[in-house]
């Protein structure tokens, strides 16, 4: 399905949620099935896990490296979340910019929050899990992650909630996959056709008047 011709500046886009609640497979779709999409590969300095893989999933650096691109200003927002660093390039919000894009921000309440605070015209969505059980069930079927780090994801995911929940502009509730990516999409068109975001200066209304007499 082909879609309608950008008049908005871009849309930055903040995907959070704790963690196991299935934010990144609702992105990895987004990014398949809406065109002019940018998904912003965090930088951070915790180690490869699984299958991830350097400039897909993360870039993956040590702390010094992470020191330097905050001293030049590389990164919207940073932030240390389960103990180490996190950060989203600066350059995907001027990317979507320039390009009129959809930048998918996968990332904390935190840092939703931080680009919110930057940018206003962010829109923030918070994929919440059916059920705390459900969530602790999607992490050890992850097999991903060793039962401390289940722990201390499922005591970090009640605060992300309530924050998320609180703060954030749309809220989604992850049980049936389907039905949770089709709300997510009506979310991005919706906010794609929102009347604030219209930038006329693109129609150049002017050469096209044609009123009699002129
Ligand atoms: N503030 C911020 N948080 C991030 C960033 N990238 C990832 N995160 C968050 O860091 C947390 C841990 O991410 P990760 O280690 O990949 O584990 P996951 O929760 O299983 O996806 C998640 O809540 C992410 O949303 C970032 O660039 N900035
Ligand atoms: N609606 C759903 N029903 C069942 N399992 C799901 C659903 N959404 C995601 N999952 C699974 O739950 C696990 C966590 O999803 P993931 O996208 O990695 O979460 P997050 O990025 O929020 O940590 C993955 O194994 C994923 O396949």
């Amino acid at each position: 399905m082909t879609e309608s011709t950008p008049l908005h500046p871009g849309l930055l886009l903040v995907l959070s949620a704790p963690s196991g609640a299935g934010k990144t497979t609702l992105a990895h779709r987004l990014m398949r099935e809406l065109s002019s999409t940018i998904f912003s590969v965090s930088v951070t300095t915790r180690r490869p896990r699984g299958k991830e893989q350097e400039g897909v999933d993360y870039h993956f650096v040590d702390v010094a490296t992470f020191q330097q691109k905050i001293e030049r200003g590389e990164f919207v927002e940073w932030a240390e979340v389960h103990g180490h660093f996190y950060g989203s390039p600066q350059s995907v919000v001027e990317e979507a910019r320039a390009r009129r894009g959809t930048a998918i921000f996968d990332i904390d309440v935190q840092g939703g929050q931080a680009i919110k605070r930057k940018h206003p015209d962010a829109v923030l969505v918070f994929v919440l899990p059916p059920s705390m059980e459900e969530l602790e069930r999607r992490l050890r079927d992850r097999k991903t992650d060793s039962d401390e780090t289940i722990r201390r994801r499922m005591l970090a995911a009640r605060s992300e909630i309530e924050r998320g929940v609180a703060s954030y502009d749309y809220v989604i509730v992850n049980d049936d996959i389907e039905r949770a990516f089709q709300e997510l999409r009506s979310v991005v068109v919706a906010e794609r056709c929102r009347r604030g975001r219209v930038d006329l200066s693109m129609m150049k209304l002017e050469k096209t008047a044609s009123e009699p007499g002129r």
